[in-house]
C-alpha cells in the first residue's frame, strides 16, 4: 500500500551488508537502531547488483560500483578500509608478477579485482587475462598465474601452491602513501531515510567500542586465533571514511581510470550533499 505522504510503498528498508568478517563491527548494533530495517548479508558484487536491481536500498557496496552507477550516493562515514596492510584481500601467484599473464578474479569481488589489476599494471607493466574464481572454488583450483582472493576465505589463504603473495591494503599503501577504501554505503537514488545516515555512523561507533566481545565471539565462530581476529579489526580495518581515505579513494579512480577500467568522468555522490567536491 502506498502512503499517503510519501506515495510510496510502505515497506521496511533494505539493507544489505557484506558476509564477511570485516562487516560485523558495522553492524552489530544495527538492528535496535534500526528495528523495522530488514537486514540482509551477501558477498559483495552480488550486493552491488541487488542495489542496482533495486532489491536493496542501501548497501555496503564496493567502492568501484560507485563509478559504475553514478546514480547512487554514499551515505555514511562508515566504511571498510585500511591503512596498510589487510589481511582479507590476497593476490596469490604462481608466476613472478612481471610474468603474469592470467588473472582469477574473486567472484564475491570488484573493488580489488581492479585493484590487482592497477597495481600489476603501474608496478610491473602487465595486463593479464581475466578469469573468474568462483565462490565454490578454491585458489589452489585455479591454474590462472595470479589468483585473488578477499575476505574471510582470504585469511586463511593457503600458504602452499603459490610462490608469493601480495596484501593488496599493503601494496596499494606503499605505492601511494595512501589509505584504500573497498566499501562505502551506498544507496539508491530518491531514498529519503533522515535516520539512516546517524544510524550506520552510530553502528560503526557502537561496534569498535565491543571489539573484544566481537572478537571473543568471532574467533569461536570462525575457528582463528582471538588475537588474530582482534588485530584484524582493530589494527588491520579502517572504519572511517575520512579525507585521507577519499584521498585514497579519488587516486584510486583516477588509476582505474587512466587504464579504462572505469569511464574517467565520475564524480561521488553523497548523500543530502553535505560533502562536496
Ligand atoms: C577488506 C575487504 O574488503 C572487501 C572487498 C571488496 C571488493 O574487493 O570488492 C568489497 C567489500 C569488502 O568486504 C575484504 O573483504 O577482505
Amino acid at each position: 500500500m502506498p502512503s499517503a505522504l510519501t506515495d510510496r510503498p510502505a515497506r521496511p528498508l533494505r539493507i544489505g551488508a557484506v558476509t564477511y568478517l570485516n562487516t560485523v563491527p558495522l553492524v552489530r548494533g544495527l538492528q535496535s537502531l534500526l528495528p523495522a530495517a530488514e537486514i540482509s548479508f551477501d558477498f559483495p558484487s552480488r550486493l552491488a547488483d541487488n542495489l542496482a536491481a533495486g532489491r536493496l536500498d542501501v548497501a555496503l557496496a564496493p567502492c568501484i560500483e560507485l563509478a559504475r552507477h553514478p546514480e547512487w550516493s554514499i551515505i555514511s562515514t562508515a566504511c571498510i578500509g585500511c591503512r596498510g596492510p589487510v589481511l582479507s584481500v590476497k593476490l596469490l601467484f604462481r608466476r613472478p608478477p612481471a610474468e603474469v599473464a592470467t588473472l582469477a578474479l574473486d567472484e564475491g569481488s570488484r573493488t580489488s579485482a581492479v585493484l590487482a589489476q592497477i597495481l600489476l599494471a603501474d608496478q610491473f607493466g602487465v595486463r593479464p587475462k581475466l578469469q573468474l574464481l568462483p565462490l565454490a572454488s578454491s585458489p589452489l583450483d585455479s591454474t590462472a598465474d595470479a589468483v585473488l582472493v578477499i575476505g574471510d576465505r582470504a585469511i586463511r589463504a593457503p600458504a602452499t601452491g603459490f610462490c608469493q603473495s601480495w596484501d593488496l591494503g599493503a601494496e596499494w599503501t606503499s605505492a601511494t602513501g595512501l589509505p584504500f577504501v573497498f566499501a562505502v554505503w551506498a544507496a539508491r537514488p530518491g531514498l529519503d531515510e533522515p535516520e539512516l545516515e546517524p544510524a550506520l555512523d552510530a553502528a560503526r561507533d557502537h561496534g569498535l567500542r565491543d571489539l573484544e566481545s566481537i572478537a571473543t565471539e568471532q574467533s569461536a565462530a570462525m575457528d582463528l586465533p582471538r588475537p588474530l581476529v582482534l588485530q584484524y579489526l582493530r589494527d588491520n580495518l579502517n572504519f572511517f571514511l575520512d579525507d585521507a581515505a577519499r584521498r585514497g579513494l579519488d587516486l584510486y579512480f583516477q588509476r582505474a581510470a587512466a587504464l579504462g577500467l572505469i569511464s574517467d568522468q565520475l564524480e561521488l555522490r553523497f548523500h543530502d550533499c553535505h560533502v562536496k567536491r
